[in-house]
């Protein structure tokens, strides 16, 4: 039988370093002949990407609702698990995704301020009792975060998204939120990210060779 794959996952802030270090989490693991998926939220998948699309663009004539970015969160992730993440977990490969349910707890829980036990409802329905092995968390003060999305996204011509037009307080909260997820989740590593590139992935690494048993 087919041992099934292990479900990792990357949170923290914008510009933390997660797109970097799952890059150099993928190879790592690929050079220990782990087969991987690495994929992100929202989105992963065409449908969820679409959804992912209309929950970053600014929309100029609406404020967006919070239950509703709640409900479309949730929607690009139930299709998400079911059509790409589960399947890849059932044929033994790992998966490897940037952000996951913890971003809702933080962004929409702690930085809008929805009730945590809609989340968890929700949480219940969508995912079915699928929940990470392991949360790398990149911690890092909001702004090293902020100077490195800014940095990169001169250097890649971004346009700046809903989410990272929010102001300062916002993000406070979104901050709080993970560390209240770290202090009470056993499967979240917080990593100081505001380290060197060398220091965050020595780091990573020792907690997958944990994982893997290489
Ligand atoms: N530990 C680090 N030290 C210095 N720069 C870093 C570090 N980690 C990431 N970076 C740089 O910061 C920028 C944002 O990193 P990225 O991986 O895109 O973050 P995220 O995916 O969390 O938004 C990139 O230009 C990246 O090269
Ligand atoms: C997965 C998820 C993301 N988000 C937000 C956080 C990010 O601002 C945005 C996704 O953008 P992303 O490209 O992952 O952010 P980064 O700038 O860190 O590379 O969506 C939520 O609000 N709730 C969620 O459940």
């Amino acid at each position: 039988m087919i041992q099934p794959g292990r479900f990792i996952t990357f949170e923290g802030g914008e510009g933390v370093g997660k797109s970097t270090n799952i890059q150099f989490c993928a190879e790592w693991l690929r050079s220990h002949g782990v087969e991987v998926l690495v994929t992100r939220e929202p989105g992963g998948t065409p449908v969820a990407e679409t959804i992912r699309n209309q929950l970053l663009k600014a929309h100029h004539s609406e404020p967006v609702d919070p239950m509703a970015e709640l409900l479309l969160v949730f929607a690009a992730r139930a299709q998400h698990i079911n059509t790409l993440i589960k399947p890849a977990l059932i044929a033994g490969k790992w998966v490897v995704c940037d952000r996951f349910t913890d971003s809702t707890v933080a962004y929409q829980g702690f930085g809008r301020g929805l009730p945590q036990a809609w989340i968890e409802e929700l949480k219940l329905l969508v995912q079915r009792g699928l929940e990470p092995d392991c949360t790398f968390l990149l911690d890092a003060p909001l702004g090293i975060g902020m100077a490195r999305a800014r940095g990169r996204a001169i250097s890649n011509g971004d346009v700046i998204d809903r989410f990272e037009q929010e102001q300062q307080e916002f993000f406070e909260r979104v901050q709080q939120g993970f560390h209240w997820l770290a202090q009470h989740n056993r499967r979240m590593r917080r990593i100081d990210a505001s380290q060197p590139l060398d220091n965050v992935q020595a780091q990573i690494a020792a907690v997958l060779q944990e994982l893997t048993g290489l």
